[in-house]
């Protein structure tokens, strides 16, 4: 079966006004199959908006390829470059880019009146918008015009109206960023669930980890025009690619360290920090853990990583409490469930499993590939 989306070693460059040039998508690689849900992650600048708009036709790449459902939409040797309305999908913009004139039905219908091909009948088409309305539960709302209707309302609309034309491709430009963050989240799982329902592929931009983590059934983290990583959010959040990839989603605490002559550890200013058996063979790194991987105790824990500490400061957040442990020149912030259990200024030590420890080395001085894959491209 075709994949939904192929892009391949895509690159597009813009030119300043001050004639600086930029790589805003610099070798993209991506495969995107049927009925997923990929969402693009990066900061602001990183090149997300670039690609989608790239694969929608709204940017022309200067080389590389991109097909949808196996067509080629664009490629850069043979000269191939489909018009937006051609392409086959519908895309979702962050402004919703509703018309302020027309009423929610009639811009719900503009892309169906606006085929260029398998035009329907009137009859037909007022089916198609109800039944597109009523699916993201404005069914009531279709005679109101935009300026009638709440952030959230509209949202509905303009996804009524990426809807409508049964794309198997959806394009999101941050459709969420402009709701309060209640409607936002509501919007984010009625979202999901017309996907799941109706099984289109979607390609979704954001610059919000934990709406990506929510979303997506890959995430691809993108850093000045480059893919870092492609994979689950499970696999970019615990084992990330690269040090970009575990500092940009979610937190980390890190100290850097360099390998024992005996092989076994890495020294850091703090002690011996062991990594687990797939960490890769390096002479320098930065070791990076999360907060919720390292465990607080009275007593010197055995068996695994020991860090000494003195406590400055916790803060209780319902689900966990987060305490500021502060070793000589080093602070880390460490995670625990529960209430307080420990008080500022007392001694303790943070334990830390092997397995937790990424390692990422800091020098050309990697020895070999790990085996097991935990840190490299
Ligand atoms: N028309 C343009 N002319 C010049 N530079 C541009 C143009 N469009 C984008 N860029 C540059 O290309 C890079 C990628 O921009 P892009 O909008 O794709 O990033 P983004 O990740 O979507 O950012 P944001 O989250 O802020 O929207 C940035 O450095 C940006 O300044």
């Amino acid at each position: 079966m075709d994949h939904s989306l192929s892009i391949r070693q895509l690159t597009k460059h813009f030119r300043r006004r001050d004639g600086a040039v930029v790589a805003a998508i610099d070798d993209a690689n991506l495969e995107v199959e049927p009925g997923e849900f990929v969402v693009l992650l990066g900061p602001s600048g990183c090149g997300k908006t670039t690609l989608l708009r790239s694969v929608a036709g709204l940017e022309t790449p200067d080389s590389g390829s991109i097909q949808v459902n196996g067509t080629p939409v664009f490629d850069g040797e043979r000269g191939t470059c489909v018009s937006p309305e051609r392409r086959n999908l519908s895309m979702m913009f962050q402004s919703y880019a509703l018309w302020p004139h027309m009423t929610a039905e009639q811009n719900v219908r503009y892309p169906l009146e606006n085929r260029k091909t398998d035009r329907l009948g009137r009859p037909a088409m007022k089916d198609k918008v109800a039944a597109a309305l009523s699916m993201v539960g404005i069914g009531e709302l279709g005679a109101q015009y935009p300026a009638q209707l709440s952030g959230g309302q509209q949202q509905r609309v303009a996804l009524a109206r990426a809807l409508v034309n049964d794309s198997t491709v959806v394009l999101f430009d941050e459709p969420l960023s402009n709701v309060d963050a209640k409607v936002r989240e509501q919007l984010r799982i009625e979202l999901l669930a017309t996907q799941r329902r109706l099984g289109f592929t979607a390609l979704f931009v954001t610059h919000d980890q934990a709406e990506a983590m929510e979303l997506a059934t890959r995430i691809a983290v993108l850093d000045r025009g480059k893919v870092q990583q492609i994979g689950t959010p499970t696999e970019v959040y615990a084992r990330p690619a690269t040090e970009y990839v575990a500092k940009f989603i979610g937190n980390t605490n890190q100290l850097s360290g360099r390998q024992r002559s005996s092989g076994d550890g890495f020294e850091t200013e703090l002690g011996t920090l062991h990594a687990g058996s797939g960490a890769p063979a390096c002479t320098a790194a930065n070791l990076l853990w999360r907060p919720e991987n390292g465990q607080l105790s009275r007593e010197r824990p055995v068996g695994r990583n020991a860090l000494p500490g003195r406590i400055v400061a916790s803060l209780y957040l319902g689900t966990h409490t987060e305490y500021l442990v502060r070793s000589g020149e080093v602070s880390s912030r460490i995670w625990t469930s529960g209430p307080d259990r420990f008080v500022r200024d007392e001694d303790v030590w943070i334990g830390i499993n092997p397995e937790d420890i990424m390692v990422f080395p800091t020098e050309d001085a990697a020895v070999a590939e790990p085996d097991a894959v935990r840190v490299g491209a």
